[in-house]
């Protein structure tokens, strides 16, 4: 081979491991640069953060809670002993999946874990580890078939749990069960788009005023007519009476109405349906003061129990408000307290998964104290701003309303003030809701009342009557079974959609 050869080779070479060389130091360089971003995924960032993305602009007002209720107790360490005992055990395998940690690192889960089935522990110990959304056991099995039938208002909620509890293995010990957790570990949460919570009540006016301006317009309609006599004012009373008004409220707004109708000052139609609406919105005490106790204050989260027969929308309702509260940017805790009913525990957190609270909640029949105990604690311990507990409303008797819902309320106060006692009431049910309204204020003080079905009655007029009745005011009101179908109560819109 000749020299020139020999050079061209060398050339060739040297070029080559350049060439090696350089790619070398170019994919190290892009190695490098990958691992800071897979260190810190933006898409964490938002996983993490709950509520971002959701804020709003208000129309919901909520406050600290203190003075309302019952004054705050010392907060005796011990818990009470029965209360302990009832607590249902996590299973260890429930876990939830690691997606859901790394989107909410606050979640108790992680303790839970690690905790084998010590329920024979000291009280202080599990109320330190409240169990969060287990409950295997047998009795779950039993209740299985009402899980398929509650998800009414949100069909997705139910193929969940019903596809991942086939028909429990009737053998095989439920304690081990892993479909128990499937609601929990579910695949990662998807949240929700919250629908924005300024202007609810105009926006949903209009249910209002389809079931109920038949009232208001029939009462223009007297009013306006010109000379009222006696069938006049009759049939006024008979309106209001048939709204729902009940007598005392409507006593007291047709007194109001004959003194401003002889002062002789409605001379025009307007000028009726203005006087009408002023008296009916003094009716309704604007002056209540209807803000939410939600808001946490001294290093402790605000504590709301809901409280209110079956069926009456509490569950749907803590649902509701608990998405308003994140949309408000505040970290939620729903408490599954009523374990009277196997599916309203998974109703419950199927609500929060929607919009990434935390949920706690025990097996069926579990001591409804013990979860709401749990919840708080698990609520402080984990610093969110608010705990919303769900509890039973059976009414079988007095008697055992009184003990359920004041043990609830008794043992809760051992961690925390209870800042607000919400009545959820069912306005379909007219006087029954009345009726129950007051077993329950016997029982716990009510600071406030969450009146449902509003879209399904023409008889609004309830919300005079248990205002009056309890003397506590009426907070918000469901007008659907759409998620977002709550508004703050308003005596203004509500009276002008009542007039139409
Ligand atoms: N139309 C209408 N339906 C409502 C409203 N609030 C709740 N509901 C429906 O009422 C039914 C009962 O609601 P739940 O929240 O399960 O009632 P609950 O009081 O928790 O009953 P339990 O879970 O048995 O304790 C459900 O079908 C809800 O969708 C409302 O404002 N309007």
């Amino acid at each position: 081979m000749t020299t020139g050869a020999w050079i061209a080779i060398a050339a060739v070479l040297a070029v080559l491991i350049v060439a090696l060389v350089v790619g070398a130091v170019q994919y190290r360089r892009r190695q490098v640069s990958l691992t800071p971003k897979s260190e810190q995924p933006e898409a964490l960032g938002e996983a993490k953060d709950r509520s971002g993305g959701y804020k709003s602009a208000g129309g919901f007002s909520f406050s600290e809670g203190a003075t309302a209720t019952a004054p705050p107790k010392p907060t005796p360490e011990p818990v009470e002993p029965k209360v302990v005992e009832k607590i249902p055990e996590p299973p260890v395998a429930e876990r939830p999946p690691v997606e859901e940690k790394v989107a909410e690192p606050e979640v108790v889960e992680e303790p839970v874990a690690e905790e084998p089935v010590a329920e024979e522990k000291v009280a202080e110990e599990k109320v330190a580890e409240p169990e969060v959304v287990e409950e295997p056991v047998a009795e779950e099995k039993v209740a299985e078939p009402e899980v398929v039938e509650e998800p009414v208002a949100e069909p997705e909620v139910v193929e969940k749990p019903v596809t991942e509890k086939p028909v429990v293995e009737d053998t095989a010990p439920a304690v081990a069960e892993p479909e128990v957790a499937a609601p929990t570990a579910a695949a990662a949460p998807v949240l929700e788009e919250i629908a924005p919570t300024a202007g609810r009540l105009d926006r949903l006016r209009g249910r209002l005023a389809r079931s109920q301006n038949a009232v208001g317009k029939s009462l223009l309609g007297l009013i306006g007519g010109g000379d009222l006599d006696d069938d006049a004012w009759e049939e006024i009373e008979d309106t209001l009476i048939i709204a729902d008004l009940g007598s005392a409220v409507t006593d007291e707004v047709v007194g109001k109405l004959r003194t401003e109708i002889a002062a002789g000052t409605v001379r025009t139609e307007a000028e009726a349906r203005a006087m009408l609406r002023k008296v009916l919105v003094e009716a309704l005490h604007p002056e209540m003061d209807r803000s939410i106790r939600a808001l946490p204050h001294d290093a402790t989260p605000g504590v709301l129990l809901v409280v209110g027969v079956n069926g009456t929308g509490k569950t749907t309702s803590t649902g509701k408000l608990a998405r308003v509260l994140v949309a408000d940017g505040r970290r939620v805790l729903l408490g599954a307290a009523d374990t009277f009913r196997a599916a309203a525990a998974d109703q419950l957190q199927t609500w929060a998964e929607r919009v990434g609270a935390e949920v706690v909640r025990g097996k069926e029949g579990a001591d409804p104290a013990a979860i709401a105990f749990d919840s708080v604690s698990k609520g402080i311990e984990t610093g969110v701003d608010v705990v919303i507990v769900d509890t039973a409303g059976r009414l079988h008797t007095k008697t055992g309303l009184m003990d359920e819902l004041g043990k609830v309320k008794r043992v809760v106060e051992k961690r925390a003030e209870v800042d607000e006692v919400l009545l959820v009431l069912d306005a379909t049910i007219g006087q029954n809701g009345l009726v129950q309204a007051r077993v329950f204020a016997e029982v716990v003080d009510i600071t406030g009342v969450v009146l449902t079905k509003l879209d399904g009655t023409a008889k609004g007029g309830i919300v005079f009557q248990v205002q009056h009745e309890l003397g506590v005011p009426v907070k918000l009101v469901g007008l659907g079974e759409g998620a977002d179908d709550l508004a703050p109560f308003e005596p203004e819109a509500f009276v002008d959609a009542l007039l139409g």
